[in-house]
């Protein structure tokens, strides 16, 4: 796959032309997934499959410390290599791209610089300088620009319109099946195994520790059952603990400790992908850590019967 982050001097070379789909693609939700179809069938025809979306990071009207997301850049760039799309622009949404009219849009950059043949959006999708640019729009100038728009109906499940933002707050609230049915995957958070206090393994659960992302959206902290995917491809479950550790932590800086279960192996270093699957509890403050230790292996309990029943 082709990955275009953080820059604007963007040339796709394609004989056919591009298929392209337009929005933030936070999580790569189901409703995203209809356009993302979309994008992978034509593909097959051999069009040049483009997804495009922002990095919203270098726009000053944004307050960028309180932006969260539900995937980080680089685990959007791994979901979309695994669906097989072609190209992931993470075009610079600096002040310039910002107040850019949506016709200079269309043609500076899906016409001249994706080639696009068609281009895919939801039905109320807005672009270029306050939202002007719709689906209207894009319709308007496809005769001349020799493109075609498809539109898809907004995606809902029980009755409630399947959105990026609906989902972070599924998310920070711990409903993590309810995320997962809108998701369509479970959420969730990957990367480097690193060195924790070692107090883990003295009580004998050892604890494989990974630090949080800045700008990724975490849940609410406490106990989650959970699904492992290790670098060699292995697929382990366990139980994972977020947030600042009451009862040992003094410097009470936020950790994902996660415990996998019949596990014996040095996996420092390692990258992992943790998928939260179920909250247990909120993290609490006990007396000591044999108290800790006996409600870590009754939430061992709880874990093991949700996931395996
Ligand atoms: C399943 C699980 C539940 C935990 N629950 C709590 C908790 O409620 N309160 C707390 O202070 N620490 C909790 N912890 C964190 C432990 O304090 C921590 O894992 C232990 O001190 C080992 O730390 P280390 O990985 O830095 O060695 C939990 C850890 C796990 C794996
Ligand atoms: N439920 C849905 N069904 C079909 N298409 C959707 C759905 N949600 C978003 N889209 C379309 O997918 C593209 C990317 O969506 P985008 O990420 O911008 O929206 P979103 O998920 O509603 O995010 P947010 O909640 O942050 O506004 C857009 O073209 C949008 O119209």
């Amino acid at each position: 796959m082709q990955h275009y982050f953080n820059q604007k001097d963007i040339q796709i070379n394609t004989e056919k032309g591009s298929v392209v789909a337009l929005g933030k693609f936070d999580g790569f939700h189901q409703g995203h997934k209809l356009l993302l179809d979309e994008v992978l069938r034509l593909q097959k025809d051999g069009y040049t499959g483009v997804v495009f979306t922002f990095d919203i990071r270098k726009n000053s009207i944004f307050d960028v410390d309180k932006l969260q997301s539900i995937i980080t850049s680089e685990e959007k760039c791994m979901l979309a290599e695994q669906m097989g799309i072609d190209v992931l622009v993470e075009y610079p949404f600096d002040d310039a791209f910002a107040s850019m009219e949506p016709e200079a849009f269309v043609t500076d950059i899906l016409v001249k610089r994706l080639h696009a043949g068609y281009v895919v959006v939801g039905t109320d999708y807005g672009f270029g300088k306050k939202k002007r640019g719709n689906v209207e729009l894009l319709r308007k100038m496809a005769g001349e620009y020799g493109y075609q728009v498809i539109v898809i109906e907004k995606k809902k499940i029980h009755d409630v319109i399947v959105s990026s933002t609906y989902i972070r707050m599924l998310i920070s609230e711990g409903k993590m099946e309810e995320a997962e049915t809108f998701l369509g995957r479970p959420y969730f958070l990957s990367g480097h195994v690193v060195h924790g206090r070692e107090l883990g393994r003295t009580i004998q659960v050892p604890t494989a520790n990974l630090l949080p992302k800045h700008g990724k959206i975490y849940p609410v902290t406490g106990v989650y059952a959970s699904r492992i995917h290790l670098e060699d491809g292995r697929v382990c479950y366990g139980i994972t603990n977020i947030g600042d550790n009451p009862t040992v932590n003094t410097d009470r800086r936020v950790t994902i400790e996660t415990h996998i279960f019949d596990f014996d192996e040095d996996i420092y270093e390692q990258k992992l992908v943790v998928e939260l699957l179920s909250f247990i509890r909120g993290e609490q403050k006990f007396s000591g850590v044999s108290e800790l230790k006996a409600q870590m292996l009754a939430d061992m309990e709880v874990a093991k019967q949700r996931i395996f029943g």
